[in-house]
Protein backbone atom coordinates (compact mmCIF):
# COMPACT_ATOMS: atom_id res chain seq x y z
CA UNK A 1 0.00 0.00 0.00
CA UNK A 2 1.10 3.09 -0.95
CA UNK A 3 2.36 5.66 1.61
CA UNK A 4 2.34 9.40 0.65
CA UNK A 5 5.41 10.75 2.04
CA UNK A 6 6.02 14.40 3.33
CA UNK A 7 5.73 16.70 0.21
CA UNK A 8 7.49 14.37 -2.74
CA UNK A 9 5.44 11.81 -4.29
CA UNK A 10 2.00 12.47 -6.34
CA UNK A 11 -0.76 12.95 -3.71
CA UNK A 12 -3.09 9.93 -3.87
CA UNK A 13 -6.59 10.22 -3.76
CA UNK A 14 -8.74 7.33 -2.69
CA UNK A 15 -12.04 6.07 -3.75
CA UNK A 16 -13.49 2.73 -2.96
CA UNK A 17 -11.30 1.59 -1.07
CA UNK A 18 -8.02 2.13 -2.95
CA UNK A 19 -5.67 5.00 -3.94
CA UNK A 20 -5.96 6.36 -7.00
CA UNK A 21 -4.30 9.40 -9.40
CA UNK A 22 -5.08 11.41 -12.54
CA UNK A 23 -3.23 11.96 -15.75
CA UNK A 24 -4.32 16.11 -15.03
CA UNK A 25 -2.10 17.53 -12.45
CA UNK A 26 -1.48 20.45 -10.80
CA UNK A 27 2.13 22.09 -9.16
CA UNK A 28 2.06 21.87 -4.96
CA UNK A 29 3.86 24.77 -3.89
CA UNK A 30 5.25 25.35 -0.54
CA UNK A 31 4.64 29.19 0.58
CA UNK A 32 7.71 29.43 2.67
CA UNK A 33 9.47 29.64 -0.16
CA UNK A 34 7.82 29.28 -3.55
CA UNK A 35 9.18 25.84 -4.45
CA UNK A 36 7.03 23.16 -6.00
CA UNK A 37 7.14 20.14 -3.75
CA UNK A 38 4.68 17.93 -5.82
CA UNK A 39 1.92 17.25 -8.13
CA UNK A 40 -1.65 17.12 -7.31
CA UNK A 41 -3.94 15.05 -9.58
CA UNK A 42 -7.01 17.39 -10.50
CA UNK A 43 -10.09 14.72 -10.58
CA UNK A 44 -11.95 14.19 -13.23
CA UNK A 45 -16.04 14.39 -13.38
CA UNK A 46 -16.34 10.29 -13.90
CA UNK A 47 -14.05 10.11 -10.52
CA UNK A 48 -16.57 12.27 -8.86
CA UNK A 49 -19.23 10.23 -9.53
CA UNK A 50 -17.19 6.56 -9.07
CA UNK A 51 -16.89 8.39 -5.91
CA UNK A 52 -20.67 9.37 -4.56
CA UNK A 53 -21.74 5.96 -6.00
CA UNK A 54 -18.65 3.66 -3.78
CA UNK A 55 -20.32 6.08 -0.47
CA UNK A 56 -24.00 4.98 -1.78
CA UNK A 57 -22.63 1.28 -2.20
CA UNK A 58 -20.80 1.99 1.44
CA UNK A 59 -24.47 2.62 3.08
CA UNK A 60 -26.03 -0.34 1.71
CA UNK A 61 -23.06 -2.82 2.41
CA UNK A 62 -21.51 -3.12 5.92
CA UNK A 63 -20.66 0.51 6.70
CA UNK A 64 -24.33 1.16 6.87
CA UNK A 65 -25.60 -1.77 9.31
CA UNK A 66 -22.10 -1.23 11.28
CA UNK A 67 -23.42 -0.97 15.09
CA UNK A 68 -22.46 2.50 17.59
CA UNK A 69 -20.20 0.26 19.14
CA UNK A 70 -18.14 -0.89 16.42
CA UNK A 71 -18.45 2.65 14.36
CA UNK A 72 -17.38 4.00 17.56
CA UNK A 73 -14.06 1.55 17.73
CA UNK A 74 -13.26 2.51 13.93
CA UNK A 75 -13.26 6.40 14.66
CA UNK A 76 -10.73 5.63 17.47
CA UNK A 77 -8.71 3.40 15.31
CA UNK A 78 -7.92 6.58 13.22
CA UNK A 79 -7.38 8.66 15.88
CA UNK A 80 -4.60 6.53 16.94
CA UNK A 81 -3.26 5.74 13.30
CA UNK A 82 -3.03 9.50 12.98
CA UNK A 83 -1.15 9.43 16.38
CA UNK A 84 0.95 6.62 15.23
CA UNK A 85 2.34 8.26 11.98
CA UNK A 86 2.11 12.02 14.41
CA UNK A 87 5.45 13.33 12.72
CA UNK A 88 4.80 12.50 8.92
CA UNK A 89 1.44 14.32 9.64
CA UNK A 90 3.33 17.32 11.06
CA UNK A 91 6.00 17.50 8.35
CA UNK A 92 3.34 17.05 5.59
CA UNK A 93 1.10 20.04 7.29
CA UNK A 94 3.96 22.11 7.85
CA UNK A 95 5.13 22.13 4.41
CA UNK A 96 2.43 22.64 2.52
CA UNK A 97 0.85 25.60 4.78
CA UNK A 98 4.47 27.03 5.89
CA UNK A 99 2.48 27.13 9.46
CA UNK A 100 5.23 26.87 12.43
CA UNK A 101 5.94 23.95 13.59
CA UNK A 102 4.81 24.43 16.92
CA UNK A 103 1.38 25.13 15.99
CA UNK A 104 0.94 22.04 13.75
CA UNK A 105 2.30 19.93 16.52
CA UNK A 106 0.31 21.52 19.47
CA UNK A 107 -3.08 22.36 17.61
CA UNK A 108 -3.23 21.29 13.70
CA UNK A 109 -2.59 17.36 14.63
CA UNK A 110 -3.51 16.79 18.33
CA UNK A 111 -6.93 18.17 17.20
CA UNK A 112 -7.79 16.01 14.55
CA UNK A 113 -6.74 13.28 16.85
CA UNK A 114 -9.38 14.63 19.80
CA UNK A 115 -11.75 15.53 16.92
CA UNK A 116 -11.88 11.58 16.17
CA UNK A 117 -11.77 10.78 19.72
CA UNK A 118 -14.65 13.23 20.75
CA UNK A 119 -16.95 11.50 18.56
CA UNK A 120 -16.07 8.32 19.00
CA UNK A 121 -17.57 9.23 22.73
CA UNK A 122 -20.07 11.21 21.60
CA UNK A 123 -21.57 9.00 19.50
CA UNK A 124 -21.69 5.99 22.10
CA UNK A 125 -22.78 8.26 24.85
CA UNK A 126 -25.87 10.02 22.55
CA UNK A 127 -28.91 9.74 24.12
CA UNK A 128 -32.71 9.66 22.47
CA UNK A 129 -35.72 10.89 23.64
CA UNK A 130 -38.59 8.27 24.52
CA UNK A 131 -42.21 9.59 25.68
CA UNK A 132 -45.13 7.57 27.16
CA UNK A 133 -47.70 9.52 25.27
CA UNK A 134 -52.07 9.49 27.06
CA UNK A 135 -54.08 11.28 24.96
CA UNK A 136 -57.73 11.66 23.79
CA UNK A 137 -56.63 9.61 20.56
CA UNK A 138 -55.18 7.00 22.81
CA UNK A 139 -52.01 5.95 24.82
CA UNK A 140 -49.01 5.50 22.67
CA UNK A 141 -44.93 5.43 23.03
CA UNK A 142 -43.31 8.02 20.95
CA UNK A 143 -39.63 7.14 20.62
CA UNK A 144 -36.94 8.87 18.48
CA UNK A 145 -34.52 6.75 16.14
CA UNK A 146 -31.82 8.50 13.58
CA UNK A 147 -30.86 7.43 10.32
CA UNK A 148 -27.45 9.14 8.84
CA UNK A 149 -28.34 11.55 5.90
CA UNK A 150 -26.43 9.28 3.60
CA UNK A 151 -24.01 10.53 0.99
CA UNK A 152 -22.09 13.91 2.88
CA UNK A 153 -19.80 15.97 0.20
CA UNK A 154 -17.10 17.98 3.00
CA UNK A 155 -15.28 20.76 1.36
CA UNK A 156 -12.62 21.85 3.55
CA UNK A 157 -10.41 25.06 3.35
CA UNK A 158 -6.20 25.35 3.17
CA UNK A 159 -5.69 26.66 6.29
CA UNK A 160 -5.96 24.66 9.26
CA UNK A 161 -6.33 21.62 6.28
CA UNK A 162 -6.37 18.58 8.83
CA UNK A 163 -7.73 20.25 11.77
CA UNK A 164 -11.20 21.23 9.79
CA UNK A 165 -11.43 18.32 7.48
CA UNK A 166 -11.14 15.80 10.21
CA UNK A 167 -13.87 17.99 12.45
CA UNK A 168 -16.25 17.55 9.83
CA UNK A 169 -15.35 14.05 8.62
CA UNK A 170 -15.10 12.35 12.30
CA UNK A 171 -19.30 13.31 13.04
CA UNK A 172 -20.17 12.44 9.80
CA UNK A 173 -19.13 9.19 10.01
CA UNK A 174 -20.06 8.82 13.81
CA UNK A 175 -23.62 9.53 12.33
CA UNK A 176 -23.42 6.55 10.01
CA UNK A 177 -22.91 8.39 6.62
CA UNK A 178 -20.37 8.07 4.03
CA UNK A 179 -18.22 11.00 3.14
CA UNK A 180 -16.84 12.15 -0.10
CA UNK A 181 -14.22 14.67 0.80
CA UNK A 182 -12.52 17.54 -1.56
CA UNK A 183 -9.89 19.66 0.62
CA UNK A 184 -8.22 22.56 -0.58
CA UNK A 185 -6.01 22.36 -3.95
CA UNK A 186 -3.67 24.17 -1.74
CA UNK A 187 -3.28 21.56 1.16
CA UNK A 188 -3.84 18.45 -0.31
CA UNK A 189 -1.21 16.37 2.18
CA UNK A 190 -2.69 15.75 4.86
CA UNK A 191 -5.76 14.53 3.43
CA UNK A 192 -4.00 11.62 1.52
CA UNK A 193 -2.62 10.32 4.80
CA UNK A 194 -5.55 10.67 6.80
CA UNK A 195 -6.75 7.99 3.63
CA UNK A 196 -4.30 6.00 4.18
CA UNK A 197 -4.96 5.73 7.74
CA UNK A 198 -8.54 5.17 7.86
CA UNK A 199 -7.86 2.71 4.61
CA UNK A 200 -5.39 1.06 7.11
CA UNK A 201 -8.34 1.45 10.18
CA UNK A 202 -10.32 -0.91 7.72
CA UNK A 203 -13.03 1.37 7.24
CA UNK A 204 -14.88 -0.40 4.44
CA UNK A 205 -14.68 0.49 1.15
CA UNK A 206 -16.54 3.80 0.07
CA UNK A 207 -17.11 4.43 3.80
CA UNK A 208 -14.31 7.61 3.06
CA UNK A 209 -13.36 8.61 0.15
CA UNK A 210 -10.84 11.28 -1.06
CA UNK A 211 -11.21 13.83 -3.87
CA UNK A 212 -8.30 16.51 -5.22
CA UNK A 213 -8.82 19.58 -6.90
CA UNK A 214 -9.87 22.73 -7.75
CA UNK A 215 -13.61 24.16 -6.63
CA UNK A 216 -15.27 26.18 -9.19
CA UNK A 217 -15.66 24.38 -12.94
CA UNK A 218 -13.66 21.11 -11.37
CA UNK A 219 -13.77 18.48 -8.85
CA UNK A 220 -15.18 20.51 -5.76
CA UNK A 221 -17.95 22.19 -8.11
CA UNK A 222 -18.94 18.38 -9.78
CA UNK A 223 -19.09 17.63 -6.33
CA UNK A 224 -21.51 20.36 -4.33
CA UNK A 225 -23.78 20.41 -7.44
CA UNK A 226 -24.09 16.23 -7.65
CA UNK A 227 -27.74 15.46 -7.25
CA UNK A 228 -26.71 12.17 -5.49
CA UNK A 229 -25.10 14.08 -2.82
CA UNK A 230 -27.51 14.41 0.11
CA UNK A 231 -25.49 17.19 2.71
CA UNK A 232 -22.75 19.19 2.47
CA UNK A 233 -20.37 20.54 4.83
CA UNK A 234 -18.17 23.33 3.89
CA UNK A 235 -16.03 25.43 5.90
CA UNK A 236 -14.48 28.83 3.96
CA UNK A 237 -15.14 32.26 2.46
CA UNK A 238 -18.79 33.24 2.44
CA UNK A 239 -18.96 34.10 -1.41
CA UNK A 240 -17.72 30.11 -1.94
CA UNK A 241 -20.66 29.38 0.34
CA UNK A 242 -22.91 31.68 -1.06
CA UNK A 243 -22.14 29.76 -4.70
CA UNK A 244 -22.32 26.40 -3.15
CA UNK A 245 -25.90 27.35 -1.60
CA UNK A 246 -27.05 28.27 -4.97
CA UNK A 247 -25.97 24.35 -6.25
CA UNK A 248 -27.54 23.27 -3.05
CA UNK A 249 -30.96 24.52 -3.59
CA UNK A 250 -31.43 22.88 -7.13
CA UNK A 251 -31.80 19.49 -5.02
CA UNK A 252 -32.31 21.03 -1.84
CA UNK A 253 -29.63 19.90 0.21
CA UNK A 254 -28.96 20.25 3.61
CA UNK A 255 -25.90 22.88 4.10
CA UNK A 256 -23.44 23.44 7.04
CA UNK A 257 -21.29 26.65 6.79
CA UNK A 258 -18.72 27.75 9.01
CA UNK A 259 -17.50 30.89 6.69
CA UNK A 260 -15.87 33.91 7.00
CA UNK A 261 -15.42 36.20 9.85
CA UNK A 262 -14.63 40.02 11.17
CA UNK A 263 -13.83 39.30 13.93
CA UNK A 264 -13.44 42.06 17.32
CA UNK A 265 -11.56 42.07 20.31
CA UNK A 266 -12.99 44.52 22.99
CA UNK A 267 -10.64 45.84 25.70
CA UNK A 268 -11.54 47.61 28.53
CA UNK A 269 -9.60 49.73 30.47
CA UNK A 270 -10.54 47.37 33.28
CA UNK A 271 -8.80 44.21 31.45
CA UNK A 272 -5.58 43.21 32.95
CA UNK A 273 -3.77 45.32 30.80
CA UNK A 274 -0.82 42.67 30.08
CA UNK A 275 -3.21 39.79 29.24
CA UNK A 276 -5.00 41.56 27.13
CA UNK A 277 -2.24 42.82 24.69
CA UNK A 278 -0.46 39.53 25.07
CA UNK A 279 -3.82 37.80 24.22
CA UNK A 280 -5.24 40.57 21.36
CA UNK A 281 -1.47 39.30 19.50
CA UNK A 282 -2.19 35.97 19.42
CA UNK A 283 -5.77 35.96 18.13
CA UNK A 284 -4.66 38.30 15.45
CA UNK A 285 -1.15 37.19 14.52
CA UNK A 286 -1.67 33.08 14.89
CA UNK A 287 -0.66 31.30 11.72
CA UNK A 288 -0.09 34.82 10.30
CA UNK A 289 -3.91 35.70 10.97
CA UNK A 290 -5.08 32.88 8.46
CA UNK A 291 -7.45 31.21 10.82
CA UNK A 292 -11.12 32.09 10.70
CA UNK A 293 -11.45 32.81 14.56
CA UNK A 294 -8.71 35.34 14.59
CA UNK A 295 -9.33 39.26 15.25
CA UNK A 296 -9.26 41.61 12.81
CA UNK A 297 -10.94 44.73 14.66
CA UNK A 298 -9.79 46.15 18.01
CA UNK A 299 -11.64 48.58 20.42
CA UNK A 300 -10.14 49.71 23.06
CA UNK A 301 -11.67 51.87 26.17
CA UNK A 302 -10.19 55.58 25.64
CA UNK A 303 -8.33 55.30 29.08
CA UNK A 304 -5.69 52.74 27.64
CA UNK A 305 -6.23 53.38 24.05
CA UNK A 306 -2.83 54.99 23.51
CA UNK A 307 -0.25 52.81 25.59
CA UNK A 308 -2.67 49.80 24.22
CA UNK A 309 -1.83 50.84 20.85
CA UNK A 310 2.05 51.06 21.58
CA UNK A 311 2.10 47.89 23.23
CA UNK A 312 0.54 45.89 20.75
CA UNK A 313 2.14 47.92 17.88
CA UNK A 314 5.99 47.43 19.36
CA UNK A 315 5.19 43.31 20.02
CA UNK A 316 3.92 43.24 16.63
CA UNK A 317 6.94 44.30 15.21
CA UNK A 318 9.10 42.52 17.00
CA UNK A 319 7.13 38.70 16.24
CA UNK A 320 9.48 36.63 14.34
CA UNK A 321 9.49 32.79 12.91
CA UNK A 322 5.71 33.89 11.39
CA UNK A 323 4.79 31.37 8.43
CA UNK A 324 3.83 33.01 4.86
CA UNK A 325 0.49 33.85 3.21
CA UNK A 326 -0.42 30.36 2.00
CA UNK A 327 -0.15 30.96 -1.66
CA UNK A 328 0.79 34.09 -4.10
CA UNK A 329 -2.46 35.36 -4.71
CA UNK A 330 -3.29 35.51 -1.32
CA UNK A 331 -0.05 37.32 -0.10
CA UNK A 332 -1.11 39.80 -2.79
CA UNK A 333 -4.85 40.04 -1.89
CA UNK A 334 -3.45 40.90 1.54
CA UNK A 335 -1.11 43.49 0.65
CA UNK A 336 -3.89 44.75 -1.83
CA UNK A 337 -5.61 45.93 1.60
CA UNK A 338 -2.01 47.46 3.14
CA UNK A 339 -2.28 49.78 0.38
CA UNK A 340 -6.10 50.39 0.25
CA UNK A 341 -6.00 50.67 4.07
CA UNK A 342 -3.70 53.61 3.72
CA UNK A 343 -5.29 55.48 0.94
CA UNK A 344 -8.57 55.19 3.20
CA UNK A 345 -6.43 57.38 5.61
CA UNK A 346 -4.77 54.93 8.40
CA UNK A 347 -1.90 55.41 10.52
CA UNK A 348 0.21 52.06 10.16
CA UNK A 349 1.57 51.66 13.50
CA UNK A 350 3.70 48.38 12.98
CA UNK A 351 4.06 46.28 9.13
CA UNK A 352 2.14 47.18 6.22
CA UNK A 353 4.73 45.69 3.71
CA UNK A 354 6.58 42.60 3.08
CA UNK A 355 9.36 41.53 5.60
CA UNK A 356 12.83 41.21 4.26
CA UNK A 357 14.76 37.93 5.86
CA UNK A 358 17.86 38.17 3.58
CA UNK A 359 17.23 34.09 2.86
CA UNK A 360 15.53 31.68 0.48
CA UNK A 361 11.73 32.78 2.68
CA UNK A 362 11.99 35.98 0.14
CA UNK A 363 10.88 33.96 -2.42
CA UNK A 364 7.79 33.11 -0.09
CA UNK A 365 5.20 34.56 0.48
CA UNK A 366 5.24 36.40 3.46
CA UNK A 367 3.99 39.75 4.78
CA UNK A 368 4.59 42.10 7.45
CA UNK A 369 2.32 41.48 10.47
CA UNK A 370 0.48 44.31 10.80
CA UNK A 371 -1.58 46.98 13.19
CA UNK A 372 -3.44 49.59 11.63
CA UNK A 373 -5.44 52.94 13.23
CA UNK A 374 -7.59 56.23 12.12
CA UNK A 375 -10.15 54.42 10.12
CA UNK A 376 -13.93 54.75 10.67
CA UNK A 377 -16.07 52.02 10.86
CA UNK A 378 -17.49 52.37 7.31
CA UNK A 379 -13.73 51.99 5.66
CA UNK A 380 -13.27 48.91 3.49
CA UNK A 381 -10.41 47.55 5.54
CA UNK A 382 -12.63 47.36 8.76
CA UNK A 383 -15.76 45.83 6.81
CA UNK A 384 -13.96 43.07 4.47
CA UNK A 385 -12.33 39.84 5.81
CA UNK A 386 -8.84 39.87 4.74
CA UNK A 387 -7.52 37.11 6.35
CA UNK A 388 -4.17 37.69 6.92
CA UNK A 389 -2.24 39.29 10.31
CA UNK A 390 -3.53 42.85 10.22
CA UNK A 391 -5.68 44.15 12.66
CA UNK A 392 -7.09 47.65 12.82
CA UNK A 393 -7.36 49.58 16.65
CA UNK A 394 -10.05 52.05 17.40
CA UNK A 395 -11.41 53.55 20.64
CA UNK A 396 -14.59 53.61 22.70
CA UNK A 397 -16.28 55.04 24.70
CA UNK A 398 -19.06 53.56 26.80
CA UNK A 399 -19.90 49.66 26.91
CA UNK A 400 -22.98 50.60 24.53
CA UNK A 401 -20.78 51.81 21.79
CA UNK A 402 -18.23 48.98 22.22
CA UNK A 403 -21.51 46.32 21.32
CA UNK A 404 -22.32 48.65 18.96
CA UNK A 405 -19.00 48.62 17.07
CA UNK A 406 -18.38 44.87 17.71
CA UNK A 407 -21.97 44.44 16.19
CA UNK A 408 -21.25 46.50 13.50
CA UNK A 409 -20.37 43.94 10.85
CA UNK A 410 -21.54 41.74 7.96
CA UNK A 411 -19.80 39.01 9.92
CA UNK A 412 -20.38 37.17 13.14
CA UNK A 413 -18.12 34.36 14.23
CA UNK A 414 -16.19 34.93 16.84
CA UNK A 415 -15.10 37.99 19.71
CA UNK A 416 -13.09 38.57 22.70
CA UNK A 417 -13.84 40.36 25.69
CA UNK A 418 -10.71 41.78 28.08
CA UNK A 419 -12.29 42.69 31.00
CA UNK A 420 -11.71 42.30 34.53
CA UNK A 421 -15.22 43.00 35.85
CA UNK A 422 -17.57 39.88 35.99
CA UNK A 423 -20.70 41.22 35.45
CA UNK A 424 -19.41 43.51 32.40
CA UNK A 425 -18.41 40.13 31.19
CA UNK A 426 -21.70 38.86 31.32
CA UNK A 427 -23.76 42.08 30.58
CA UNK A 428 -21.66 42.06 27.30
CA UNK A 429 -20.56 38.83 25.85
CA UNK A 430 -24.21 37.73 25.13
CA UNK A 431 -25.00 40.97 23.21
CA UNK A 432 -22.20 40.32 20.69
CA UNK A 433 -23.45 39.46 17.56
CA UNK A 434 -21.03 36.03 17.12
CA UNK A 435 -21.71 33.07 17.67
CA UNK A 436 -18.73 32.37 19.82
CA UNK A 437 -17.37 34.75 22.66
CA UNK A 438 -14.55 34.66 24.78
CA UNK A 439 -13.84 35.96 27.85
CA UNK A 440 -9.92 36.82 28.76
CA UNK A 441 -8.91 34.33 26.68
CA UNK A 442 -9.06 33.58 22.63
CA UNK A 443 -9.17 29.82 21.04
CA UNK A 444 -9.97 28.00 23.96
CA UNK A 445 -11.81 25.22 22.83
CA UNK A 446 -14.30 22.92 24.24
CA UNK A 447 -15.63 20.01 21.46
CA UNK A 448 -18.75 19.84 22.91
CA UNK A 449 -19.88 23.27 22.31
CA UNK A 450 -21.62 24.82 19.64
CA UNK A 451 -19.61 26.50 16.84
CA UNK A 452 -20.27 28.56 14.24
CA UNK A 453 -21.34 31.79 12.87
CA UNK A 454 -24.06 34.18 12.77
CA UNK A 455 -24.83 36.28 9.54
CA UNK A 456 -22.35 35.80 6.49
CA UNK A 457 -20.08 34.10 8.79
CA UNK A 458 -22.24 30.75 8.43
CA UNK A 459 -25.46 28.40 8.45
CA UNK A 460 -25.63 25.93 11.55
CA UNK A 461 -23.21 25.05 14.01
CA UNK A 462 -20.72 22.04 14.40
CA UNK A 463 -19.06 20.56 17.81
CA UNK A 464 -20.96 18.07 20.34
CA UNK A 465 -24.72 16.83 19.32
CA UNK A 466 -24.51 19.80 17.08
CA UNK A 467 -22.71 18.37 14.46
CA UNK A 468 -24.34 14.29 15.07
CA UNK A 469 -27.59 16.39 15.00
CA UNK A 470 -26.86 18.38 11.47
CA UNK A 471 -25.45 14.98 9.99
CA UNK A 472 -28.62 12.66 11.00
CA UNK A 473 -32.32 12.40 10.88
CA UNK A 474 -34.29 11.52 13.74
CA UNK A 475 -37.36 9.24 12.90
CA UNK A 476 -40.33 9.62 15.54
CA UNK A 477 -42.01 6.40 15.30
CA UNK A 478 -45.75 6.48 17.60
CA UNK A 479 -46.70 3.19 18.76
CA UNK A 480 -50.67 2.97 20.07
CA UNK A 481 -50.16 0.81 23.17
O1 LIG B 1 -11.57 25.11 16.56
C1 LIG B 1 -12.39 24.60 15.78
O2 LIG B 1 -13.13 23.64 16.08
C2 LIG B 1 -12.55 25.15 14.44
O3 LIG B 1 -13.43 24.70 13.74
C3 LIG B 1 -11.68 26.20 13.98
C4 LIG B 1 -11.98 26.82 12.80
C5 LIG B 1 -11.08 27.76 12.25
C6 LIG B 1 -11.29 28.22 11.01
O4 LIG B 1 -10.40 28.94 10.36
Amino acid sequence: MRRTAPGSDPVAMYVAGSFRWADDTFPLIDPTDGAVIGAVPEAPRELVDEAVRAARGALAGPWGSMSVGDRSAALRRIADGIAARFGDFVDTEVRETGKPRALAETMDIPRAIDNFRAYADLLYARRDSTFHTVSPQGEALNYTVRRPLGVVAVISPWNLPLLLLSWKVAPALAAGNAVVAKPSEETPGTAALLAEVIHEAGLPPGAFNLLHGHGAGAAGEFLTSHPEVDAIAFTGESATGSAIMRAAADHVTPVSFELGGKNAALVFADADFEAAVEGTLRSAFTHSGQICLCTERVYVERPIYDEFVAALGERARKLAGYGPMISAQHRDKVLSYYRLAVEEGATVVAGGGIPDFGDDRDQGFHVEPTVLTGLPSTARTVREEIFGPVCHVAPFDTEDEAVRLANDSAYGLAATVWTTNLSRAHRVAPRVEAGIVWVNCWNLRDLRTPFGGVKASGIGREGGEYSLDFFSEPVNVCVRI
